[in-house]
């Protein structure tokens, strides 16, 4: 419910402000590149922080007879504005500590003039600078709410920054350039909408307000350069400073400093009032120089490239928000009169591609079926069969079209017994898999109506493969004729990267083999993640762990002889190129932070380990269990692990082997060292699995034995705790 509520206040405030954040992004980039270019002009003298205005002020206005004012940009350019002898006001930027002219200030661009006005206003006064206020505050919404959408996608505050699963190109960048620019479009945000809140503030007060003109006095008469306060002012903390209009007492030098005005006799020196600036002035002045990019030319480039990020969010928003609801198949038939139903739960529109499929084929061979999501559940008086198809979203939570289900079916018990089939489609590297599609087979046991066709069916990253393991059986359930559609079939190209074989060994004796490639665009591949192949260029998907050794990817590989898999690699040369996909395998990671880690394997499951251990760079004490057939099958590795041990990458190696010495498995090998291991769970150690399934029952029924010395309870919560790591097929 939550992730939802977020989602849709992220939709409206997008959608609702789009039109205006583009055009304010749009000329906001234009206008970031105003103080880059003023900047580049170059007008501030060597000698600036070192002056004071007691040398500075009486200079200029020897220089400048008819001098008005002095101020100080942001650029710590010093300009003088006076009356020419020939007419009307000058403006020059000069040197602070010699008088000498050192350029003129140009005209704004018009192309500037005509971008601020409609970035500041629409070019409709008042009126614009409201909406444009509207705008940026809307923006900080925008914000907010997608910070909680990517801690409800990363399960949590302190994944915030961790990788980001890939889920196609618009929502990847979304999520990986919004974590980038928050904080500087949080900053564009607040400013600009304290600017426009600011406008409508009382202004503050003048300090000239405060001189009593009483105590004005006329001596004693001191030169410019004797004013105590001058001489304690450094230029750079000036703003602006007035000259006296005239010689009349009650004219007087105005100096506007950073923090605060002042008013200061003309013949004295003394200060005849003083003001310090509000915290609500300050906070404006503050935020104008943010939004505007003044602050420096670096703040202001990053202030175009987080309008230009904007404009990317207004682009990948829409483009996801399309991908959710595209390709819904429309209803031929109404929901009281379809014999199929089909419902669908589906954050990202991903299971919706597979329902669609189903659709269409169901409705070609003239079956009365209706298709909608899960969350539209209600009565469906001529329903025969029931097929659910949903995906997990959050911790093993709904899809946000599924959250009113368990409400719904409450509320609709159904007037027929109805046969159902649940798919479940989710991924491996959550460790709640396709946790949904589990609690709606228990909802649904509750019903009186309902009855399984089959047990539910899971689909691991959108498999083909799986789900034709799902369509075979369903259709030899129920009868219905259905192939399986072709728009499934083919691997999803787009996430597809080029790998080329770097070098391999030959098969062992035992027929395993390992295998090495680099790919330029699987860098960010990590020792525990996996690698999908194609071999027949189909749906067909094979996986293996990879193992990052010397910065390549490296399989380990048992050729089985009609292995689909193994035998595509096995033809595979040095030099060769193939296209395969990485799937990021979250869950097997080598812990960050820990004491120890017993890395438990058989067979090829010593494929990640591998990778592992070469990257050990901190000497975490590693041990290893690997378990083999017979000695000729560790061949393969045992060089390897040797070196590894005299680096001291690896703390310990048992070798372990089945078919020949002690003929002993893994799982024994641990109760035998049962004290060591208990040791390490209870210091905060980790436990890592990756081999076969049945090894891995093996090794967790060992385990529970050995943990029940301390306490029964304690195996399912250190599997929760990612105490304990499997890997296992
Ligand atoms: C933020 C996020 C959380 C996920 N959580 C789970 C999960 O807890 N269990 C699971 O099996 N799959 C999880 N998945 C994987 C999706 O269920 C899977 O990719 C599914 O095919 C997406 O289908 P859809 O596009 O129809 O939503 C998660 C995916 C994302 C992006």
């Amino acid at each position: 419910m939550i992730i939802s509520v977020w989602r849709y206040s992220h939709l409206t405030l997008a959608i609702s402000s789009f039109l205006l954040l583009t055009i304010a992004s749009v000329t906001g980039i234009f206008l970031a590149f105003e103080p880059v270019i003023e900047k580049s002009r170059d007008y501030k003298a060597a000698s600036f922080d070192t002056l004071t205005l007691a040398q500075t002020v009486p200079l200029l206005k020897e220089k400048f007879p008819g001098i008005q004012e002095v101020s100080v940009d942001d650029h710590q350019f010093v300009l003088v504005k006076y009356a020419a002898e020939e007419g009307g006001d000058q403006q020059v930027y000069v040197d602070p500590a010699t008088g000498k002219v050192l350029g003129i200030p140009t005209e704004k661009l018009p192309l500037f003039q005509w971008m601020t006005t409609l970035h500041r206003s629409l070019f409709i006064h008042e009126t614009g600078r409201i909406l444009m206020g509207i705008t940026a505050f809307l923006l900080i919404l925008i914000a907010v709410s997608g910070i909680f959408l990517v801690v409800q996608r990363q399960n949590g505050w302190k994944n915030f920054f961790s990788n980001v699963e890939k889920t196609g190109f618009a929502q990847y960048y979304h999520v990986v350039f919004g974590r980038i620019s928050l904080f500087f479009i949080l900053a564009i945000a607040l400013t600009g909408t304290y600017m426009a809140v600011y406008r409508f503030m009382p202004t503050p007060g003048k300090a000239s307000a405060l001189i009593d003109e009483s105590q004005i006095k006329e001596e004693p008469l001191k030169e410019l350069s004797e004013f105590t306060v001058l001489q304690q002012t450094p230029l750079s903390s000036l703003q602006k400073l007035q000259y006296p209009f005239s010689d009349f007492p009650e004219d007087y030098y105005n100096v506007q400093l950073k923090g605060r005005e002042l008013c200061i006799n003309q013949f004295t020196g003394d200060i005849l009032a003083q003001q310090n600036y509000t915290k609500t002035y300050q906070l404006a002045n503050f935020s104008l120089r943010w939004h505007t990019g003044r602050w420096g030319t670096i703040w202001a480039l990053l202030m175009a490239l987080a309008s230009a990020y904007i404009l990317f969010f207004i682009y990948s928003g829409f483009a996801i928000t399309l991908k959710r609801r595209r390709g819904r198949s429309k209803n031929k038939f109404k929901a009281k009169d379809a014999r199929i139903l089909i419902l669908v739960g589906s954050e990202n529109g991903g299971t919706f591609k597979f329902a669609d499929a189903i659709y269409t084929q169901l409705i070609r061979h003239g079956e009365k079926v209706f298709i909608t999501d899960l969350s539209n559940f209600t009565a469906f008086p001529n329903a025969e069969q029931l097929v659910i198809m949903t995906s997990t979203y959050g911790q093993g939570d709904a899809p946000s079209n599924a959250k009113r289900l368990a409400d719904r079916i409450r509320q609709y018990p159904q007037g027929q017994t109805i046969q159902y089939s649940i798919v479940g489609f989710g991924s491996r590297s959550y460790s709640r898999f396709c946790q949904f599609a589990f609690d709606i087979e228990k909802l649904l046991q509750k019903t009186s109506w309902a009855n399984p066709v089959l047990p539910v069916y899971t689909v691991n990253d959108k498999s083909p493969q799986d789900f034709s393991g799902w369509m075979t059986e369903w259709t030899h359930k129920t009868g219905f004729s259905m192939l399986m559609p072709r728009e499934l079939l083919e691997p999803d190209t787009a996430d597809l990267k080029k790998l080329s074989v770097t070098s391999r060994t030959n098969p062992d004796e035992e027929a395993s083999f390992i295998i090495q490639f680099k790919s330029s665009q699987l860098r960010h591949a990590v020792s525990g993640d996996l690698l999908a192949i194609y071999p027949r260029n189909d749906h067909r998907e094979r996986l293996y762990s990879i193992g990052k050794v010397d910065k390549n990817i490296q399989l380990s590989v048992k050729l089985h002889e009609h292995g689909l898999g193994s035998s595509f690699l096995n033809h595979l040369q040095q030099g060769d190129i193939i296209k395969a996909k990485l799937v990021k395998n979250q869950h097997f990671r080598f812990p960050k932070k820990t004491k120890k880690v017993i890395m438990v394997s058989n067979g090829t499951g010593i494929a990640p380990f591998l990778g592992m251990i070469t990257e050990n760079r901190r000497k975490i004490p590693i041990e290893l269990y690997c378990g083999f057939r017979n000695r000729s099958s560790f061949t393969l590795y045992e060089p390897f692990l040797n070196k590894q041990l005299s680096k001291g990458n690896l703390a310990s190696l048992s070798l372990v082997l089945s078919r020949e010495e002690e003929k002993e498995y893994v799982s024994h090998r641990l109760l035998k060292n049962s004290d060591a291991i208990l040791q390490c769970l209870k210091n905060g150690g980790v436990i890592m699995l990756c081999g076969s399934l049945s090894m891995q029952n093996d090794v967790m029924k060992v385990l529970e034995d050995i943990c029940s010395v301390e306490d029964p309870m304690r195996l399912p919560e250190l599997v929760a705790q990612g105490k304990i790591l499997t890997d296992c097929y």
